[in-house]
């Protein structure tokens, strides 16, 4: 019989894509789907909707309990208030979820499994029961550089982002673009005419993005539209972002990295380095310095990235190919992690940069739900 599998969020943002990949990777054929609302219960479940075709309370624990497999990506808040109320009405369903409430937590995996299936399947084995997909930049730089970690290779490593509006949600992303069309507007006349200077554009272009009305910057609280900021999430009072802790805290976690994994576990890998939200739409873009363990030629690393797994796509070092594949642009929409720019620094032979891109809603946070929900089901 189908396992019994509650949609919580499905129709959010981060939801909307998960319920795309699900579609195109025929997983509603192979489970019963149970379709939640906190805004709605009692309307019409979605099209993929088969034999419970309205929706059910999302905060209603007793209808939860039935299912044999909760995933929600209906946010943090919602977690937090119904997660431990179920866990305590006794059920031992499956928890898959792309909130960061319990990422941390003893008892919750971080998903990732193209990097991590022997972190999740040892975990199974144990009894786990809490899926909590991770941070969408953590996510995307392990799929495209996962490989030299996995190979032992990482002494440290920095990470630059450049961190696209939709990491904020839906309402970010539409800020953005107003802004942009503001500033376009008050200086479309002077762009219309090849003769106007560019320092009077300029000029015109800071004193509106300084007059943007707060209801323009209500989401990033400054503009972001030909602007950057580089803070993003909590300030934790030491100097350090909480987007920034997340990097060497999931980074390990994921990995089973640390103390916390038992003797024989590698040491934790020291990343750290600086999150900055920049005017992308919806791709997470990363500058990485590694410092290796030893002198490894760069053929060598190119070769061990492209083998990691199906998705990443190493990108010569070359402007023409940068330019082609390299960019948010060319990666939105799509599963293909890119690796380029990857070339020895000039502070020593260990010294390695590269550069990686992924889209923040499919492996950054939809695509590895719906991945542990599959192992789930052959399991
Ligand atoms: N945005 C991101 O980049 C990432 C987000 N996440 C996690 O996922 C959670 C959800 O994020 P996101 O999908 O961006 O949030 P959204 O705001 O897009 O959706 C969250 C919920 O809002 C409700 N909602 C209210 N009005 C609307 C509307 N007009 N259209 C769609 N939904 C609406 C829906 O619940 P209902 O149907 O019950 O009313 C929906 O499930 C986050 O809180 C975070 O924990 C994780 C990784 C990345
Ligand atoms: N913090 C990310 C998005 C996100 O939701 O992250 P997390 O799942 O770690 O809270 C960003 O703003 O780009």
């Amino acid at each position: 019989m189908s396992k019994l599998v509650g949609l919580v969020g499905w129709r959010g943002m981060v939801g909307s894509v998960l319920m795309d990949r699900m579609q195109a990777e025929g997983d509603f054929g192979l489970i019963e789907p149970v379709f939640f609302s906190t805004s709605n219960a009692g309307g019409k479940a979605p099209a993929q909707a088969r034999n419970e075709t309205t929706l059910k309370d999302a905060y209603d624990v007793d209808a939860l309990r039935k299912c044999d497999i909760v995933i929600t990506a209906q946010g943090g808040d919602y977690t937090t208030e119904v997660f431990p109320k179920l866990r305590a009405a006794g059920w031992n369903g499956h928890w898959i979820d792309a909130a960061s409430t319990l990422r941390m937590k003893d008892d919750a995996v971080i998903v990732l499994d193209p990097v991590n299936l022997p972190v999740i399947q040892k975990a199974l084995k144990d009894g786990g029961r809490n899926w909590i997909g991770g941070n969408c930049t953590v996510s995307c730089m392990l799929m495209g550089v996962g490989a030299l970690y996995k190979a032992g290779l990482v002494e440290w490593m920095s990470t630059q982002t450049y961190q696209a509006a939709s990491g904020g949600g839906a309402q970010h992303m539409r800020e953005l673009l107003t802004q942009y069309g503001t500033l376009n507007a008050e200086v479309r006349s002077l762009l219309d005419d090849p003769k106007s200077a560019i320092l009077e554009i300029d000029r015109k272009v800071i004193a509106k993005q300084r007059a943007l009305s707060a209801a323009e910057t209500a989401n990033f609280g400054v503009p972001l539209g030909g602007s950057l900021i580089p803070w993003i999430d909590k300030d934790l009072g030491n100097g350090m972002s909480k987007e920034e802790w997340k990097g060497m805290a999931e980074t390990n976690k994921i990995l089973g990295f640390g103390e916390g994994f038992g003797k024989n576990s590698p040491q934790a890998v020291p990343v750290d380095g600086f999150c900055v939200r920049v005017g992308a739409m919806r791709c997470h873009s990363q500058a990485l310095t590694f410092k290796l363990k030893k002198d490894v030629p760069v053929a060598d690393i190119e070769a061990m990235i492209a083998a990691d797994n199906a998705w990443v796509q190493v990108v010569p070092n070359t402007k023409e190919a940068t330019l082609k594949d390299l960019t948010p642009v060319a990666v939105t929409g799509t599963m293909t992690i890119p690796v380029g720019r990857i070339r020895k620094l000039a502070m020593g032979p260990e010294y390695v940069g590269a550069f990686t891109i992924g889209d923040q809603l499919l492996w950054g946070a939809a695509e590895p739900l719906r991945r542990m929900l599959r192992i789930l089901l052959d399991a």
